[in-house]
This record gives C-alpha cells, sequence and structure tokens, in this order.
C-alpha cells in the first residue's frame, strides 16, 4: 500500500509484519486469525459533563453523545485537540468514569459491567507509574507474574522477551528505568515499557491512552503495529487515543473518530474514509498532506482560524481568531452530522441493523485461550483465593523488596539519617551519669527518640507514592487488589524499619549510658520499633489520602507535632485540659511509646542527689540522699504495664494498617 506522498506503509524496518509474529510466537497468526467475524464491542451514547462550581456558571460538558463499535483484531484510534475529551472518553469506556445516564457498552450483545470491563481489559494511562529502580525486563516480568502468579519462570521470561522484542525494547531490557538520581530509559522507551506490562498480560479489551506520545514516529509505528499484530492475533479490541500519528501510523488503524473540543464527534468511520469525507467537505487533503492533520487544523480552537494555515486549500488574508477557529469546528461537526444523515460513513448508523443481526451468533463467541480474562480465571481456578492472595503478597513483597535494597535516595539515605540521629544523640547526651540533674536529661532522650524517630518518617513519603502509583495503574487493571498490597508494604518495612531503629539504639544506647544491662537494651528497641510502626502507617495513610508529596509532608508533620503536644512530656498528662487528656492523651501512639522507655529506663535505678541533697524530683529516701527511679516515675504519674502498652501500640498499628487499607480504597473509588 502507498500513500500518495509515495511512503510505502509495510516497509518500516526493522521490524516488519512477519518479525513482530515472530516475536509473539503466533504459529500462522495473520489478519483476522483468532477473530470471531461478527463480534463486536460497542459503546453508546457516552456523554459526561462536570458540574459547575455552587452558584457560579453552568456545568461543563465534556464528552458530547459520543457512540463507537470497534470490531475484534482492529485497532480504533481516537483524535482530537488537546483538552478535547480523549482520555475522558477513555475512562468512561474503561468504566472509570460514571458517563450520564443512557450509555450502553456491550460485547457481543451482551452487557458489560464495570467488573467485567476491568476482567477483560487493560487501560494504559498518559502517565507512566512504573519503579525506577527496575529494569525494564524486571518491570515487565513482575507485571505478568502478578497477573499470572503460577506461571513458571521459564514460561514469565519466554513471553516477556516476546513482549520486548515486539515493542523494541530489547537493548534496553536491563537497564533500569531511573530515578531522579540516575538517569534511565528515555520518555519514549518508558511508554512503551507502560504498554508492554499491558500488552504481556494479554487483555481481550486494550485501552491506550497516548501511547505513542514521546516517541520518534518509527518508534510510534512500530509500536501500533505490535499492537496490531497481537491485537489481530488474539481477536482484540483495541481504542487509542493518539496525537499526531504519521501516515504510517495513522494507516495502522482500522477505524478513526475525531472529536471536537467538547468531545464531540466530527468523524467516526473508516480511516481511509477520511480523506474522501474532507472532499466532500471541500477541504480536500492535499497532496503532501496527512489527512488526520488536515482535518486536525480544522478542529483545533485554541490557536485561531484554521484556514490560515498552510495546505488547508484556503487562503486567508484576514486576522486569524479563536472565534474564527471555533466556527470551523461547528462547520466540520454540522458537515459530519448533515454527512451521516446522506451516508453510512458512521459505525453508530451503520451498526444499529447490524447489530441485532449479529446479536445471536456474537453469543457464540468463546474468548482466545490466551485471554486476560480466561488465564485468570483458570489460574484462579488452581490457586483459589487464599493461593491467589499469598501468591500476589510474595510477588509483591518480592519487588517492594528489591525496590528498598536498590533504591539508595529514599532508603540508604532514611538508614544513614536514623544513624545520624543516633550519633547526634550520643555525642549530644554522651554518658549521663547517675546524678539527679540528669533525671529531666534522660526523660528529653526518651522523648526525642520517639518523636524525632517518628517525625522522620514523613521521608517514606517520596517512595511510598510511587509505589502507591504503580499499584493503582495495576490494580485498576485488576492484576491484584488492595489487600495484598498492604500486606506486601507491611512485611517490607518490619526488616527495614527494624533495621533503622536498631542502627539508631546500637550507636546511641550505650553511649548515653542509658539503664545497663541487656534486657534494657532489648526493651528500648523494641518498644522504640513499635512507634516507628505506628508513625510509618500512619504517614502512609496520608500519603494513600493525599499523593501530593508537600501537602502530605505538611500534613504528616502537623500531626505528628500535635501527637508531641498531647503525649505528656512538654505537659504533665495530667495538667492537660480534660478534653485533651481524655480524647487524644489516649489515643497517642507517641505518648505510650514515651511512657515505656521512660519506665523501662528509670524503673530499678538511683540518683545521687548533688545540690545539697536536695533533690530534683521528691525522694522517698530523702536520708540516703538519692531519689529512685520510681519516685520520678510516681512524680510523672507514668504507671504502666509494659505487655499492656506495647499491645496498645501494636494495635494502634494494626487500626492504622486497617486505615491504609480503607485509605487506598477510597482513593480508588
Ligand atoms: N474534573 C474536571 N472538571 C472540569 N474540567 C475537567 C475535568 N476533567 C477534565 N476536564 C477538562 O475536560 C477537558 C477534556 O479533558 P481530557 O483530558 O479528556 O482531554 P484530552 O483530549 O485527553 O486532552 P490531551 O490531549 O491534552 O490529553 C479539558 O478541557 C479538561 O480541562
Amino acid at each position: 500500500m502507498s500513500t500518495s506522498s509515495g511512503v510505502s506503509f509495510v516497509a518500516m524496518p526493522p521490524l516488519g509484519e512477519k518479525a513482530l509474529e515472530h516475536a509473539y510466537g503466533y504459529a500462522g497468526a495473520k489478519s483476522g486469525s483468532g477473530v470471531a467475524s461478527g463480534s463486536r464491542l460497542v459503546f453508546r451514547h457516552f456523554s459526561y459533563e462536570v458540574a459547575g462550581k455552587k452558584g457560579k456558571g453552568e456545568g461543563k460538558v465534556l464528552v458530547d453523545d459520543v457512540s463507537v463499535t470497534v470490531r475484534p483484531g482492529e485497532l480504533l484510534a481516537i483524535m482530537g485537540p488537546s483538552g478535547a475529551g480523549k482520555s475522558t472518553l477513555l475512562d468512561l469506556m474503561a468504566f472509570r468514569k460514571t458517563p450520564r445516564e443512557g450509555a450502553v457498552t456491550q460485547l457481543n450483545g451482551e452487557r458489560l459491567t464495570a467488573k467485567s470491563m476491568q476482567r477483560m481489559s487493560v487501560f494504559v494511562e498518559q502517565e507512566d507509574a512504573l519503579l525506577g529502580v527496575l529494569t525494564v525486563r524486571e518491570t515487565v516480568s513482575y507485571a505478568l507474574r502478578l497477573h499470572l502468579p503460577l506461571l513458571s519462570r521459564r514460561e514469565v521470561a519466554e513471553r516477556v522477551n516476546r513482549v520486548l522484542s515486539a515493542l523494541g525494547l530489547q537493548s534496553c531490557a536491563d537497564q533500569r528505568i531511573g530515578t531522579p538520581i540516575s538517569r534511565g530509559i528515555s520518555g519514549g522507551q518508558k511508554r512503551r515499557v507502560t504498554a508492554a506490562c499491558a500488552m504481556v498480560t494479554f487483555p481481550r479489551i486494550l485501552l491506550l491512552d497516548e501511547v505513542t506520545s514521546g516517541l520518534d514516529s518509527t518508534s510510534a509505528y512500530q509500536v501500533v503495529s505490535a499492537i496490531r499484530t497481537l491485537a489481530r492475533a488474539e481477536g482484540m479490541f483495541v481504542i487509542a487515543s493518539i496525537h499526531q500519528p504519521s501516515l504510517e501510523t495513522l494507516s495502522t488503524f482500522t477505524d478513526l473518530v475525531l472529536l471536537a473540543p467538547g468531545g464531540r464527534t466530527c468523524y467516526n468511520g473508516p480511516v481511509d474514509g477520511l480523506a474522501a469525507f474532507m472532499e466532500r467537505w471541500g477541504r480536500p487533503v492535499g497532496r503532501f498532506s496527512n489527512p488526520s492533520d488536515h482535518a486536525m487544523n480544522f478542529l483545533n480552537a485554541d490557536f485561531g482560524d484554521a484556514s490560515a494555515y498552510p495546505g488547508t486549500g484556503r487562503d486567508s488574508m484576514g486576522t486569524s481568531s479563536a472565534h474564527d477557529a471555533s466556527a470551523n469546528a461547528h462547520a466540520f461537526r454540522e458537515f459530519y452530522l448533515s454527512d451521516c444523515a446522506n451516508t453510512s460513513v458512521s459505525h453508530d448508523s451503520a451498526s444499529d441493523d447490524e447489530h441485532a443481526h449479529t446479536h445471536a451468533h456474537l453469543r457464540a463467541l468463546s474468548p482466545t485461550p490466551n485471554s486476560k480474562m480466561q488465564l485468570q480465571a483458570r489460574e484462579h481456578g488452581k490457586a483459589g483465593a487464599l493461593g491467589t492472595l499469598v501468591r500476589h503478597t510474595l510477588v509483591l513483597s518480592e519487588r517492594t523488596m528489591l525496590n528498598y535494597v536498590r533504591n539508595l535516595l529514599a532508603y540508604g539515605v532514611r538508614l544513614g539519617m536514623y544513624a545520624g540521629m543516633g550519633v547526634m544523640l550520643a555525642l549530644i547526651w554522651i554518658r549521663l551519669g547517675n546524678a539527679d540533674s540528669t533525671i529531666n536529661d534522660r526523660l528529653s532522650v526518651h522523648f526525642y527518640s520517639v518523636a524525632f524517630l517518628a517525625f522522620m518518617s514523613v521521608a517514606g513519603i517520596p517512595s511510598f507514592l510511587e509505589e502507591r502509583a504503580v499499584y493503582y495503574r495495576e490494580s485498576k487493571n485488576g492484576l491484584y487488589t488492595t489487600l495484598p498490597f498492604v500486606l506486601s508494604n507491611t512485611l517490607v518495612n518490619l526488616p527495614f524499619l527494624f533495621l533503622c531503629t536498631l542502627l539508631f539504639s546500637v550507636i546511641c544506647y550505650w553511649a548515653i549510658g542509658l539503664h545497663p544491662g541487656a534486657p534494657a537494651f532489648f526493651r528500648f528497641l523494641a518498644f522504640l520499633y513499635l512507634a516507628i510502626l505506628a508513625a510509618e502507617s500512619q504517614v502512609q495513610i496520608i500519603a494513600a489520602l493525599i499523593p501530593i508529596f508537600v501537602a502530605a509532608l505538611a500534613i504528616g508533620a502537623f500531626i505528628n507535632g500535635f501527637w508531641m503536644s498531647v503525649g505528656g512530656y512538654f505537659i504533665k498528662a495530667r495538667s492537660l485540659p480534660r478534653f485533651w487528656f481524655y480524647s487524644f492523651h489516649y489515643m497517642d501512639y507517641q505518648r505510650y511509646a514515651f511512657e515505656l522507655l521512660v519506665n523501662s529506663d528509670l524503673h530499678g535505678l538511683s540518683f545521687r542527689c548533688v545540690d545539697a541533697c536536695t533533690c530534683a524530683y521528691p525522694s522517698s529516701t530523702p536520708a540516703s540522699c538519692t531519689v529512685s527511679g520510681d519516685d520520678v516515675l510516681t512524680y510523672l504519674d507514668v504507671r504502666i504495664g509494659y505487655g499492656k502498652w506495647a499491645a496498645i501500640l501494636i494495635a494502634i498499628t494494626v487500626i492504622y494498617r486497617i486505615g491504609l487499607y480503607f485509605a487506598l480504597k477510597a482513593r480508588s473509588s
């Protein structure tokens, strides 16, 4: 096939159709194989509107009664100017937004629900949510292993290699994605990795939002070609929003929907029918023009009159304006509507009769053996719900652990920070001794340890936000649910936070001269660890609800500051205003940790009263010129049971973890 500009569509090296078929390993994969004729995925009457601000104007229509029909093995392109509503339309199709009443989604005549759509489809979003320290191969492998946890390592490797070859990612397969401190693969390669994560699961419906953004025209063509090969072999329904496709890329698509601002359909038909359509409208495509670029010149209302644009076939001597441009988009739409009335170019109008006719046949269509839904169902049948949960948790834990180990910026720096704080305490509070004048210094060591270590849990927000973004991409595509994510996050956090606490404690405990003996040291370590666990869980809830680093940081800092204020250190607990004492003081994890540390340290110690036998705290043995640690505890009103207080801290952490589960769930809905 050749274009008017003489460019060959099929001779694009190095990954031609044959190479792609080879890469995917489909024996005899050719146009239409695995495709049941007559099958249809239908989206009808999709409209979406956002309400205006209270009392300030009307709502804004983002998608206006769009209907499209997709056949298996074929690719539908959605084009339109920036802000025309392409992403919104894809969101509606994926059930991520709720359309206005009257919208219908049907596959083979059967109405689809949000759940069935999630099981059958994969959505490739505009943003690439990837873990920066993983290599390309690891990223795609984990996506497949999460999708099909029972697949053998060899099968995973084979399948991943095929998809990497198909998307031209073999050369960077063992390169890392990239973090702020180490440059990894390019933006275009990241796009392809995101597409690979979706394609490796072999979905029945593939929704792609600007999958070729950031790619050069050759890469864009090859990515879309790879998708087409897979779509044909698997009978997959593919809908992709796309900007500025080259002629080759455009010709890879079967059908095209053009949207004008406001989500209004201005063309809905075969890609190769667009040039004829423009001709009918009286704006023929120039000899060297790309039909989609030509059509888009009339739709963009942001940059003035399209008729001033070279190659549109019209001259403009006047001043271009947004008003003229908007009039062009309007005229385009008007012509489309009148053209639909006269011809059967629109799928929507064409499909009405066919729809009823094919309904009976379509029910007979069986999913292809590789389809996401079927493979998942087979896996689920083998493993059971509990088995699937365990396997997902294990794979996610493995990936998170790898992320922690490699992520020097997020975790190495954090570990170093806890060590640094240990050194600081060790050097400033060095060898406190047993004079009564040092009792307050000891109290401040315990307060500082709990409050500051807990406070610094905000340092975990950036890395949690990265994991959270990956979690949303994967869970929305049905790879796993919230529970294994929370469980794996907890499992990997436990040893990491223990390491942080251990490092801090070993460095400063003996240097300060806290309560002697190994049991006291292990109590210090254990109680501090429980406090850090609670702090980490609390900050993750905040980041789950408010995924903006600066906002989560500010709120996390504020809440920890609040717990410090009501913990009983700055103001004795009994002196707190009643409301704070009977409410938040009892919920304050820092309070329990502080009291545990103080009790463990002071209980059993005796302090010399150095100032002419006048003790810093009321002594029960003034004659001996000493004050006991227990006298101090009595004065401070710190009466605790180790087991009870530790159990409360564990309970707070468990409640926070449950809170994290619901926070993640709440945000995903
Ligand atoms: N919640 C919302 N409230 C108000 N306006 C919104 C909302 N969501 C999206 N919009 C607006 O709707 C329009 C369509 O957005 P959408 O992201 O679907 O466009 P798009 O065609 O995908 O654009 P692009 O090509 O730039 O990604 C934009 O003008 C956007 O600002």
